[in-house]
This record gives structure tokens, sequence and C-alpha cells, in this order.
């Protein structure tokens, strides 16, 4: 089995990726995509975003961290895979299942879900800009309004040379409703011969179980799951007990200093409220502090609640 930790953006930067690997119990790490339109970006778009590429494509822990793209046209995103490659990104993963409104106004993300000929293109120009042992994956939903190109889909990234496909189990307009519907998985690994990640609405390790068991798929990947419990990779590999609140607190604050030491400001008051939107799923007491938060703007603030908080 190995497990990835999924893409998440505006939420899963280089510091939860630091945090969740020193934990432990992820073979990969995707990164939040990098927007491609019609140009080769600065190196400096890449290290921003993955200031791990800095460090051998790696996080500190060890766990590679591959690039995301996303784009529509197959040129640029060849040349974009090639210079994150050069910039050492073990690999280069291509988004084709972003909901978000903006992306889609412009293509790009899911609304190519409707585009198998498309898929097949970028995958396509990608692979052959790639040198062959970096593997350039991608990452689907089941569809846009429908699952009536799933298999089309996953069969045209696969015959364009993609090296895995990760699934999660919905289609755009499912949006995050569950349930995943992961025997969907299963029937796309019939016919396609790449390995597939099953994706989707798994929260602890018998959801892990049971998606392993409905997709015939032993690779995972976790998202909003991973951020509930910090320790998801290990509760599924090692039957750990989910990490204690004082743990996850020390975590929280951790993320906090890393973030005052020298990031930037206002980014982080969001997304440590967009991890409590995740962690109050699991502990009350990130419930209770989640009320209290949200109205914080900065994070020094946000820390000084933290800190009154450890020491109640
Ligand atoms: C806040 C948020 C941001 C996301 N950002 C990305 C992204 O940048 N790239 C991507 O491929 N998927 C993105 N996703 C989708 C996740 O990678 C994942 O497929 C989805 O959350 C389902 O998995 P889960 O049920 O384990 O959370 C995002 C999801 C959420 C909730």
């Amino acid at each position: 089995m190995k497990i990835v930790l999924a893409p998440m953006e505006g939420v899963v930067d280089h510091l939860m990726r630091e945090m969740l690997t020193q934990i432990g119990g992820y073979d990969l790490c995707i990164t939040e995509f990098v927007r491609v339109v019609d140009q080769k970006l600065p190196a400096r778009v890449f290290t921003r975003l993955c200031p791990e590429l800095l460090q051998g494509g790696k996080t500190r822990a060890g766990t590679p961290v591959r690039v995301q793209l996303l784009g529509q046209e197959p040129h640029w995103l060849a040349e974009n895979a090639a210079r994150a490659v050069e910039l050492g990104s073990p690999g280069v993963d291509l988004n084709f299942g972003c909901p978000a409104k903006a992306v889609n106004k412009s293509r790009g993300g899911a609304v190519l879900l409707k585009e198998t000929e498309t898929l097949y293109r970028i995958v396509k120009a990608v692979r052959d800009a790639v040198p062959a042992q970096f593997p350039v994956s991608a990452k689907i939903r089941l569809g846009y309004d429908d699952t009536s190109l799933a298999l089309d889909n996953a069969k045209a990234i696969a015959e364009a040379g993609a090296s895995s496909l990760a699934i999660h189990a919905r289609t755009k307009s499912d949006g995050y409703r569950p349930p995943a519907y992961w025997p969907w998985i299963a029937k796309i690994k019939q016919q396609v011969k790449i390995p597939l990640v099953a994706n989707g609405e798994i929260w602890n390790a018998e959801q892990a179980l049971l998606c392993q068991q409905q997709s015939q798929c032993q690779d995972i990947m976790l998202g909003r799951g991973a951020l509930a419990m910090p320790n998801l990779a290990r509760h599924i590999r090692d039957q750990a007990a989910p990490l204690p609140w004082p743990e996850v607190l020390a975590l929280l604050m951790h993320y906090s200093e890393f973030e005052i030491a020298g990031d930037k400001g206002k980014y982080y008051a969001n997304r440590v409220k967009q991890w409590f939107s995740y962690l109050k799923l699991q502990y009350p007491e990130a419930q209770q502090l989640f009320s209290q938060l949200r109205l914080l703007t900065k994070s020094r603030d946000i820390l000084q609640l933290l800190e009154q908080q450890r020491s109640d």
C-alpha cells in the first residue's frame, strides 16, 4: 500500500507537508497546483509553492513532493512540466479535477473532463517533454455532470503514457457530498492497466480498508481526512490511535510560529481556519476554539489564543 497526501489548494502548503510527513506514513505528497496559462513560468513561482525543490524535492522527513500543474494548453503544460523537473520535482502531476469556478471559466480543471481528446493531448505532450525516469501522474474526478466519460477519460490518460492515475470517486457535480463511489474505481481498473490511486472520503482506518476493498486498489490518497486527523496515515498503517488533542495543539502552535518567523502574514490566518474546519470534525476541542478563532485575522492573535488554550 502506498499513501499519498492529496493536493489541497489553500491549506496543504510546505509547512503542512513538513508536519504531516514528520508524523509519517506518507509515500508521496502532491503540491497545490501551479496555474499554467500561456507562458513558461519563472523558477520562483515553483519554489514559492514548493520550497522543497531547494532541498532535493523532498520534505525534511524524506518524503518526495511532486509539483502539480493545472491548465489546458498542452504546449505550455509541457514546457512548465519540463521546468518543474529541471528544478528538482521528482515527477509532475496534472490536475483534471479542480471544481473552482474561476478555473473552469478559463477552462483547465474539471471542465476538461468533458474533453477526452484534450486530456489525451495534454498527458501526451507532458509525457514527451519530461525525461522517462520521472513519473507523470494525473488526477481526475469521475466526470463533470455525470460518469458517462469516466472510462474513456481514464483510458485516454493511460494511453497517453501517464505513470499512474488518482481518481477522486465523485463527479464535479457531486462536489464533496458523501458518498464517494469507490466501486467505480474497480470498474475503471478492469480496463486501465496503469496503477490507480483511490481518493475520496477516507477519514479513518475502517474507511480506508473499505475503500481498498471496493475500489480494488491498494494505493490511496488522503485529503481532508489527513487534516482532520494529523496522524491518519499512521492510524491506517499501524492502527495508531488518533493524535491526542494536546499534540494537535502543539502542531497548530508550531504552524503559527513557523509563519510568524518569516512566511506571509495574512495567508496563514486563512489557512489555519481552513485546517480548523476539518479538525473540528474529529476534535470537540477544535470545535470550541474555532468559534473564537474565526474572527481573528492576524497570525499573532491566533498564536496567542492557542497559547492561552494550552495553559488552560
Ligand atoms: C480545500 C481543498 C483544496 C483542494 N485543492 C486541490 C488541488 O489544488 N489540486 C487537486 O488536484 N485537488 C485538490 N483538491 C481535491 C483533493 O485533492 C481531494 O481530491 C478531495 O478533497 C477528495 O479527497 P478527500 O475526501 O480525502 O478530501 C482540493 C480539495 C479541497 C477540499
